[in-house]
């Protein structure tokens, strides 16, 4: 359910409650991620503000906005802090137009469904707090409480340079997206629909000058007095944030490769992710379903998007299957899996089913000619319309002759993951099934083979 009309642009621009803002500000625009990660530059422009949200109250006073973490097409997310708790949490303030409200309505739904079947809080799903309503200057927001998390994995491929993530931290991460899913699909009946490294957020932030418990963020509880211009409160929060950052640094004992503090000069040596906790959660449910009442036919962001949505065979809960195995790869090697683009004469969907199989083999005719849009790219006998030669280069190899991945390693990569591949969505392993895999327990093994040597 992504909004056509959605420009990230003037999301990136807007204010507390998705509007475009209109004083001056610098702000650091990076290019969408769907854009060719390689030549993402990040530059300076300069736009208006006349809003200072920070230190805005919500919720008769208990929220107080800190700084803004991120946004979406739907809304924006702000740290805040709870006056009742004394706790930091994320303040998601969805845009005040109708259809925004309504999706707002659904995903606090499955969030809550999702809080309240697992009270400790261990199915790695990230926890709604509280929802309420907020009077803005354009309308009704409605607000969803959640709990602050840190980095997404989109991020942590970015800290990490794109480069090859040790398989270890890889299946620290496969084993919480995978807890997460069964819990969805098993306990709740729910699709997320949307499973991507940006989905997927650490339970703690890269860079503990941005955590504010860890960095000892004093919150804000008032607007700054005399201080209205959103430009000048934003230098006093960043040089706090500096600060703090030179000051975290020095305190953390052990971590200094892995903090990024806005004071550090960036370098292209290779960083660690030593000391980086490798915790995380499922969050963004604003596009996940009920298996047994879907609304929309075309789901997932085009990278991660499964053969049978694609061509428009039905789905269930295999879509995310197949999604976080294209998250794992990514995490592995730095690079999607799929990046289709459209080329002379034939569309990205087109390139995309021809890159499947390239890398997996085949799609077998039924499943080639059984979707509502198949004859748009496969002829009766299962080939594709359009792009008739194939280089066939199997993930073990991929792995070994790309990725550089001593054999045994690429071997037991592509034996977890070439299953959850499958073309037959019937065929592929639940994430029940997947946890019991020997691939996740590969560490412990080896580590009990060190302690017995
Ligand atoms: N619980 C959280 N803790 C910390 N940051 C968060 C949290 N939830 C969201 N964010 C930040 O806000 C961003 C936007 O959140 P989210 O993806 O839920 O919004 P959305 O409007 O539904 O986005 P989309 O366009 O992807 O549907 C995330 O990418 C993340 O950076």
């Amino acid at each position: 359910m992504k909004d056509p009309n959605f420009d990230k642009q003037s999301a990136q621009n807007s204010d507390l409650y998705g509007n475009i803002r209109t004083g001056k500000e610098k702000i650091c625009r990076v290019h969408p991620r769907l854009d060719q990660k390689k030549t993402m530059r990040a530059s300076i422009r300069t736009v208006k503000v006349d809003i200072t949200p920070i230190g805005d109250q919500f919720s008769g006073g208990r929220y107080i906005a800190q700084r803004k973490l991120g946004w979406g097409q739907f809304s924006t997310v702000w740290l805040a802090y709870d006056t009742h708790t004394s706790n930091y949490v994320a303040l998601k303030i969805q845009k005040s137009a109708q259809h925004f409200s309504q999706a707002a309505l659904h995903e606090i739904e499955l969030l809550q469904a999702a809080a309240d079947g697992d009270p400790a809080n261990t199915k790695c799903v990230v926890r709604l707090i509280d929802d309420f309503k907020h009077a803005g200057p354009n309308g009704q927001h409605l607000c969803m409480v959640l709990e602050f998390l840190g980095d997404s994995l989109l991020r942590l491929i970015k800290y990490n340079r794109y480069k090859a993530m040790e398989l270890n931290k890889v299946r620290e991460i496969c084993k919480c997206i995978l807890t997460g899913l069964d819990y969805l699909h098993r306990e709740l009946g729910m699709i997320h629909s949307d499973l991507k490294p940006e989905n997927i957020l650490l339970c703690s932030t890269i860079d503990a000058a941005k955590d504010p418990i860890r960095s000892g963020l004093t919150p804000i509880l008032e607007k700054p007095e005399g201080n209205q211009n959103g430009a000048a409160t934003m230098n006093l929060i960043e040089k706090k944030l500096k600060r703090r950052a030179r000051r975290a640094v020095a305190k953390i004992s052990g971590r200094r490769v892995s903090i990024v503090g806005l004071s550090e000069t960036p370098t292209k040596t290779v960083r660690s992710l030593d000391g980086i906790d490798m915790r995380c959660k499922v969050v963004d449910f604003g596009n996940a379903c009920w298996a047994d009442n879907k609304f929309a036919e075309e789901i997932q962001t085009r990278q991660y998007r499964a053969p049978e949505v694609i061509l428009q065979s039905g789905y269930s809960f295999s879509v995310d299957m197949w999604s976080f195995a294209c998250t794992a790869f990514e995490l592995a090697t730095g690079d999607m899996l799929f990046a289709p683009k459209d080329g002379n004469g034939y569309g990205e969907d087109e390139d995309h089913l021809a890159l499947m199989m390239e890398l997996l083999g085949k799609i077998p005719r039924k499943i080639a000619t059984g979707g509502a849009r198949s004859k748009d790219y496969f002829d009766r006998h299962g080939d594709l319309k359009r792009i008739r030669r194939l280089k066939y280069w199997p993930l073990d190899r991929l792995l070994t002759d790309k990725y550089k991945l001593p054999e045994a390693e690429a071997r037991e990569f592509a034996e977890f993951l070439c299953p959850i591949l499958a073309f037959e969505p019937e065929k592929r392993p639940t994430a029940q099934q997947c946890l019991q895999h020997p691939w996740l327990n590969l560490r412990a093994q080896n580590n009990e083979d060190q302690v017995e040597g």
